[in-house]
């Protein structure tokens, strides 16, 4: 088990701030703090609640240092994927969502709910109003409460550049942050699943193998752009295509529990890691210029170079 928030990662949004897809998932067998390591605990607060803490900081920090405050609007959604079907944990009832792709390459889920938040406290309570009341949770012999499900709780934040004509200047920029909690790889002679147990257990490994193909192709392709990476494979890998050798800026985290009884587990979960730090993905930035931002900035220069003009006249025809 790790100890949960390694330093690097609480810094995250800051560097991924700057209109970037950014992801931190945990990975690891069943029972090895996953869960505690996204979640924490009331006296050592996880990563999902230290990012939600950096993201409302980066905003005051960010709007201390302008002249002009921008305008930030903060959303989240969360999702989990159970049985390789994608449900809204906002909204229980849309329990079958879908996966689209839009002309940008960009890849969403289609109907997921998107919740406007102004305070960290509202973040907070969304959470737990999924996690507590929408997300599959059961027992096993090695977890209590184990997670069924993978969830990826997204918060998405748009930035509006001020312009100095008291109005927004219609460019904005876009940073997402996914925060993966996925469900532990486990053995049934282990975990003692029988009935849904194992039909969920069955579900899980085969998404997680999707996903060390996924990474393993990657690994081997890297320096290359040719070969064919199979994230259609699983729902997981779908949807996690852009934190995967797409655009996105990846954290990794590995849990292991050090028993000697799991040493195969382990074993496997430090070569998933030795891949998967052989993965290069290349960030870009998410800025959207409108027409309307291109034509205020077109006329802004057509003025500046009208009033150049000017001067140059008033230098020459004096003269004559
Ligand atoms: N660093 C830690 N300090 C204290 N307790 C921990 C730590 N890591 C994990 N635990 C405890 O160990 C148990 C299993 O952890 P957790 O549920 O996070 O595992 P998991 O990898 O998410 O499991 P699963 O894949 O089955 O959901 C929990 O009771 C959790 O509170």
């Amino acid at each position: 088990m790790v100890s949960p928030v390694p330093r690097e990662v609480t810094t995250l949004f800051e560097l991924l701030s700057n209109s970037r897809t950014g992801t931190i998932f945990a990975y690891g067998q069943t029972s090895s703090g996953k869960t505690y390591t996204m979640q924490g605990s009331h006296t050592q607060p996880g990563i999902i609640p230290l990012a939600i803490r950096d993201v409302f900081q980066h905003i005051v920090d960010v709007s201390h240092q302008l002249a002009k405050p921008n305008l930030f609007l903060l959303r989240v959604s969360y999702l989990e994927i159970y049985n390789e079907q994608i449900k809204d944990l906002f909204n229980p009832k849309n329990d079958n969502l879908k996966i689209h792709e839009n002309p940008n390459r960009d890849i969403y889920v289609g109907d997921l709910t998107e919740n406007i938040v102004c305070t960290p406290e509202a973040v907070s309570e969304w959470m737990l109003k999924g996690e507590g009341a929408n997300r599959h949770v059961g027992e096993t012999n090695m977890n209590e409460r184990s997670s069924r499900s993978h969830t990826i709780f997204r918060m998405v934040r748009w930035e509006q550049q001020f312009d100095s004509r008291t109005s927004f200047s219609g460019a904005y920029k876009v940073s997402c942050l996914n925060l993966v909690d996925l469900a532990g790889s486990e053995r049934v002679g282990h975990t003692g699943a029988e009935g849904i147990r194992l039909k969920e257990g069955g579900h899980i490994n085969k998404s997680l193998l999707a996903l060390g193909t996924v990474i393993g192709k990657l690994s081997d392709a890297a320096g290359t752009d040719r070969m064919h990476i199979p994230y259609r494979d699983s729902k997981l890998t779908r949807i996690l295509q852009p934190s995967l050798g797409g655009n996105a800026r990846t954290c990794i985290i590995c849990t292991v529990n050090p028993t000697a009884l799991y040493v195969e587990e382990t074993l496997s979960t430090l070569k998933f890691a030795t891949r998967a730090k052989t993965i290069r993905n290349r960030p870009e930035v998410n800025e959207d210029v409108s027409e309307q931002a291109l034509l205020r900035k077109y006329r802004k220069e057509i003025n500046a170079l009208k009033s150049q003009l000017d001067e140059v006249r008033n230098f020459v025809f004096p003269l004559e």
